[in-house]
């Protein structure tokens, strides 16, 4: 097939028929369904973005001969990566950056898997068929632009308890029950597939932070690829922050709204041609660090946050210059922080380009080093560039009439007339300061708030991890020759 045109993930989609509930109801067809359709045209676009700039989007698939999307390239030089990151620029700049699961981002996981094959073939739980598995997944997904969800977190029962069979639940969190023939059996809970029910597939692995070393919860310990039709599989959305607004009232919530969904598995048969890891903690702890695959998605994520960060700037300048702020010396400091804040991403991203080197597995892959840095920092960073916009926009991100305001030949010109700026006019300042509330006040913002500090894994245990992996003794080592320098020039010996 190769790369897909929006129609066509239209209607994969709806022929799939995934079992979606929300608000309390199955939905019909999430293509026409209010809280998704406007999503769905969202992602619809991506693909079609892919056509209108197939010089940058595509590249020639190595088996087929056909044009398939560049997220799933397998990077071989530096200039691989200089396109995929362009690949990943143009779709983040789509969204401004908000939509999160644009599918490059599991794109670049699944081509870490197939290329790392060999990885799932190991001793110890692996299998030359779970390596095959692997492999054969990587050219289905690309060769049919498949577009991917994934679920690697246990349900939020009871976290003081270190493995799953511990909960007071022990089968609450999704598991093996039984294995047959024809593949496993899974029943239970797993969250939060976000895009949830609006892919083709999804995707079901392991956290990529370690569990705790020496626990084993085998039941658990898995990871696979099914159809979201799959039998058994439900996905349980939350709310929608799209209010069916217009899209100038809710310029980003009534277009970018991804979901969140709950994974509810009730007897699934996960097919042994679609099992890559099954029954082994050990394997399972290593999967994503193992096989490269969490440096080829922090790629696509510094990337498209690189473009969120341009985009949240350009926004915060704009309302700047719209209220005549610009020249006060606190308003510039904090517009400064998000220009700094871009410099480093951009740092970060130029360092891990330059210092690639061919892995294991034959795969230019990046420097994890700066990747790592960034991913660890931004975080934080993304909550101090929402409340910038709240420090600066003030009662200007209260004060929005809406479209149907100023189409009201009644109060039409009085808001139109209250709400201008320094330089721009009062239906331009509130399509503007809309924006600044859709990022920083609405349901969206704050939902994009908590994405940016949670999606990578809770920032308090990565930055425990990046701690306990960070090479020290270099730097105990500098402290110990001064030291032991200025001794020797005190006289000491
Ligand atoms: C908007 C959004 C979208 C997401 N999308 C996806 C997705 O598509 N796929 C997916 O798999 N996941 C997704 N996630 C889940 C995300 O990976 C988790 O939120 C993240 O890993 C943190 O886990 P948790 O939410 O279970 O928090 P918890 O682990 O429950 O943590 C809650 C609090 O308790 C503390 N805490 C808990 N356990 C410990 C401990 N052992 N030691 C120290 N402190 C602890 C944490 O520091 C935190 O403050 C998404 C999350 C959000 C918010
Ligand atoms: O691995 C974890 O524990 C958290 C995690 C990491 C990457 C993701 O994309 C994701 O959704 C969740």
């Amino acid at each position: 097939m190769g790369a897909r045109t929006g129609k066509e993930y239209i209607e994969g989609i709806k022929n799939r028929k995934t079992e979606v509930w929300i608000h309390g109801e199955k939905v019909d067809d999430v293509t026409t369904h209010p809280a998704f359709k406007n999503v769905v045209e969202s992602v619809a676009g991506l693909y079609d973005l892919q056509h209108e700039k197939q010089e940058k989007m595509l590249y020639t698939s190595p088996t087929s001969g056909k044009k398939v999307g560049l997220s799933f390239i397998t990077p071989k030089t530096k200039e691989d990566l200089f396109k995929r990151r362009e690949m990943h620029t143009e779709w983040a700049t789509f969204s401004g950056g908000m939509m999160g699961r644009s599918p490059d981002y599991l794109n670049t996981s699944i081509m870490a898997f197939g290329t790392a094959n060999q990885f799932f073939a190991q001793e110890g739980g692996g299998s030359d068929q779970f390596a095959k598995n692997a492999a054969d997944y990587y050219e289905y997904a690309r060769e049919n632009d498949i577009s991917l969800t994934h679920t690697l977190i246990h349900p939020q029962v009871n976290r003081s308890m270190l493995t799953q069979s511990e909960q007071k639940d022990p089968y609450l969190s999704a598991r093996i029950t039984k294995k047959t023939p024809d593949g496993i059996i899974v029943n239970g809970c797993r969250l939060l597939a976000t895009l949830g029910g609006i892919t083709d597939e999804i995707v079901v692995f392991p956290s990529t932070i370690n569990r705790t070393p020496g626990t084993i919860d085998d039941p658990f310990a898995f990871a696979f690829a099914i159809p979201n039709n799959t039998p058994g599989l439900k996905f349980l959305s939350r709310e929608s922050f799209d209010y069916g607004k217009s899209k100038w009232d809710h310029p980003l919530g009534a277009r970018f709204d991804e979901s969140d969904a709950i994974i509810s598995f009730e007897d699934v048969l996960v097919p042994w041609e679609r099992i890559f890891v099954c029954e082994s903690t050990d394997i399972c702890n290593r999967t994503y660090a193992e096989t490269n695959a969490v440096i080829h998605m922090t790629h696509q994520v510094i990337s498209k946050n690189v473009v969120k960060t341009e985009f949240i700037l350009g926004v915060v300048i704009s309302m700047m210059e719209a209220i005549g702020i610009d020249k006060f010396m606190h308003v510039k400091e904090k517009a400064s922080e998000i220009m700094v804040i871009l410099e480093v991403l951009r740092s970060h991203l130029y360092k891990s380009e330059h210092n690639a080197k061919i892995d294991q597995y034959g795969n230019m892959t990046p420097d994890f080093e700066p990747l790592n840095a960034a991913r660890n920092w931004f975080p934080k960073m993304y909550q101090r560039m929402h409340e910038i916009i709240k420090i600066l926009g003030a009662s200007g991100l209260m004060a929005l009439p809406t479209e149907s305001d100023f189409s009201n030949t009644d109060v039409g010109p009085l808001v139109h007339r209250y709400t201008q700026g320094a330089n721009i006019n009062g239906e331009e300042k509130v399509q503007l300061f809309r924006l600044a509330w859709d990022i920083s006040i609405s349901a969206f913002g704050n939902r994009q708030a908590l994405y940016e500090y949670y999606f990578f894994g809770d920032p308090v245990r990565m930055s425990n991890a990046y701690y306990d992996g960070f090479d020290k003794q270099p730097y105990k080592d500098m402290v110990t020759n001064f030291l032991n320098k200025t001794k020797k020039e005190a006289g000491i010996f």
